[in-house]
C-alpha cells in the first residue's frame, strides 16, 4: 500500500505517503479513495489550497453540524505546525489539541476527524497548504475558536479581522 497510517489517537490519523524520487525529482499519491475507506477516512468532495507568509495563524475553524467537515492536511511547499483541537462535548479528550509539523520534507498528511477545530501557524514564508474535505463549504456553517486558546512557536502573529474576533472555547459552539 502506497501509504502508512498512523493512529495518533482521538481519531486523528497521519498518513505517511510513499515517496517515488527519480532524477526529476519525486512522485506521491495524496490521496486514493479505496485505501483512505479501508482507513475509515471519507470521501473528498472539495480541495482547497492557501498560501501564507512567516508567522501567519489561520484558525482555529470548524464547520458545525450537519455541515462538519473532517479535513485532510496537506503541505506541498514550506513547513507549518498544525493543529487540531478536541470540540466533541461527549470525548474525554475535549478541550485538549494534537499539534503536528508537516512540511515539504516528511510530506505528512493529516486527517482531522469531524468534531475538531482546525488551524495553522507557517513556521517560514511563503508556504502552501491543502485542505482535503469531506462535506462542502458552507458560510452560514462556519465557526472558530479563538487562535489564542494555543500556544504558537512565533509569536509575532499575521491573523485575519475575522479570526481575531473568534470566541474562546467557553463561548464555542461544540459537538455532542
Ligand atoms: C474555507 C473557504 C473559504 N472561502 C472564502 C471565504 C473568504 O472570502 C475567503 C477566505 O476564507 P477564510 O478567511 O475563512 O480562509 P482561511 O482562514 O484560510 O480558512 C481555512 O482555515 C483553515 C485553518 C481551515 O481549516 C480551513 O477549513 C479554512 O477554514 O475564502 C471559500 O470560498 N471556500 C472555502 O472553502
Amino acid at each position: 500500500m502506497p501509504f502508512e497510517f498512523e493512529n495518533l489517537g482521538m481519531g486523528i490519523v497521519l498518513i505517511k505517503p510513499k515517496v517515488f524520487p527519480d532524477k526529476r525529482g519525486f512522485f506521491l499519491e495524496v490521496f486514493k479513495s479505496e485505501d483512505f475507506t479501508k482507513a475509515e477516512i471519507p470521501n473528498i468532495v472539495q480541495t482547497n489550497m492557501s498560501f501564507s507568509f512567516k508567522g501567519v495563524v489561520r484558525g482555529l475553524h470548524y464547520q458545525i453540524t450537519p455541515k462538519e467537515q473532517g479535513k485532510l492536511v496537506f503541505v506541498p511547499k514550506g513547513k507549518i505546525l498544525d493543529v487540531a483541537l478536541d470540540l466533541r462535548k461527549s470525548s474525554p479528550t475535549f478541550g485538549k489539541y494534537v499539534k503536528v509539523e508537516l512540511n515539504d520534507e516528511n510530506h505528512y498528511i493529516l486527517w482531522i476527524p469531524p468534531g475538531f477545530a482546525h488551524g495553522f501557524q507557517a513556521l517560514e514564508d511563503s508556504i502552501v497548504v491543502y485542505f482535503l474535505t469531506h462535506n462542502e463549504y458552507s458560510k452560514s456553517d462556519e465557526r472558530c475558536v479563538n487562535y489564542s486558546y494555543v500556544d504558537w512557536p512565533i509569536k509575532e502573529f499575521i491573523i485575519s479581522d475575522k479570526d481575531s474576533q473568534c470566541p474562546p472555547l467557553e463561548k464555542a459552539d461544540v459537538f455532542n
